[in-house]
């Protein structure tokens, strides 16, 4: 396994200031040496720079869409060239924005991806059904084909094309869902495990049935959106958007387990950590540290533990 990290330092999709702190941070609670520690080749391809542009007024009342949409560019071409490179990418976010280039860089390298969105929202606001007017609210409303119709001119967009079909996009872990989105999720019947069916099935099922899903006509490459506030706010309360009634610690590593060990894990995206959102120094800590396990997750860290291949006895 080889992984090639980009450090997406980016909040301007949501207003909380923090998110952008993110990728040092978790680097720094030794995401690294801990990758490698189980075998994995590590490529860290550093943290990207966006422009700030200037006078990004609300467009049909989204915020910072230029910003956003530069950032994205910025992104996406990253992605391809990590995929490129031959590596699984991690983007450490930022906020889930990001997702938009993240998904789009990613089929731009590997043609269509299957799309796991672990997250208490379901982020397919259109810029006209938002409410906040905040685009981590909306990625999904940019990549999905059959919404293309529903969006507005987005300056600082038109690099991008839809990429991704309903079909091919399950969410987990959803609670937390505004009326247009429902609606939305109604009318283009998309596959969703929210917390409800999260309680009635278990986990393992959960994960059974999503890939069975994703795979009922043919094995595309996966690309795993994991947004911390999937997780439950009492170990994760460090992000811009808690919501209660959450995943479990094992609920959210169980999901990278399953999802390592089907071998078509293409990309990963930790977003939405947010140091300066914890009350305290330890609800930082708990929140940098479960999202570390769960990339670790998705790498080949296993509960059941973990040896060198090479390993022999003293
Ligand atoms: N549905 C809300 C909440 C958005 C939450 C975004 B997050 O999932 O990326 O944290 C909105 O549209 O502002
Ligand atoms: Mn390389
Ligand atoms: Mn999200
Ligand atoms: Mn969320």
């Amino acid at each position: 396994r080889s992984v090639g990290i980009i450090g997406a330092p980016f909040s301007k999709g949501q207003s909380k200031d923090g998110v952008e702190c993110a990728p040092n941070k978790l680097r720094a609670a030794g995401l690294l040496d801990r990758l490698q520690q189980q075998g994995c080749a590590v490529k860290d391809y550093g943290n990207l720079t966006f422009e700030n542009v200037a006078l990004d007024e609300p467009v049909n009342g989204s915020k910072s869409v230029r910003t956003v949409g530069s950032a994205n560019q910025r992104l996406s071409e990253a992605v391809k060239a990590v995929k490129r490179d031959g590596h699984t990418a991690m983007i450490l976010g930022g906020d889930h924005s990001l997702a938009i280039g993240s998904i789009h860089g990613h089929t731009a390298a590997v043609g269509p991806v299957s799309v796991v969105w672990v997250d208490a929202h379901a982020d397919i606001n259109t810029p006209l059904t938002s409410n906040t007017g905040n685009v981590h609210g909306q990625p999904m409303s940019y990549l999905l084909y059959e919404l293309q119709s529903k969006l507005p001119p987005l300056p600082n967009f038109s690099w991008m094309k839809p990429c991704v079909s309903s079909r091919d996009l399950v969410y987990i872990g959803l609670r937390d869902v505004d009326p247009a989105e429902h609606y939305i999720m109604k009318l283009l019947a998309v596959k969703a495990f929210c917390m409800t069916q999260v309680d009635q099935l278990g986990m393992a099922r959960v994960m059974e049935e999503t890939c069975d899903y994703l795979w009922d006509r043919a094995k595309k490459p996966i690309h795993l959106s994991y947004d911390i506030d999937a997780i439950d706010p009492s170990i994760t309360p460090a992000t811009g958007t808690p919501a209660v009634g959450g995943l479990t610690y094992r609920e959210g590593v169980y999901i990278t387990e399953y999802l390592y060990q089907t071998g078509l894990l293409s990309a990963v995206d930790m977003v939405e950590v947010n140091p300066l959102r914890g009350r305290t120094e330890d609800d930082v800590r708990s929140t940098v540290s479960t999202a570390v396990d769960l990339l670790l997750g998705c790498f080949g860290r296993r509960r059941e533990g973990n040896h060198p291949p090479d390993y022999s006895l003293p």
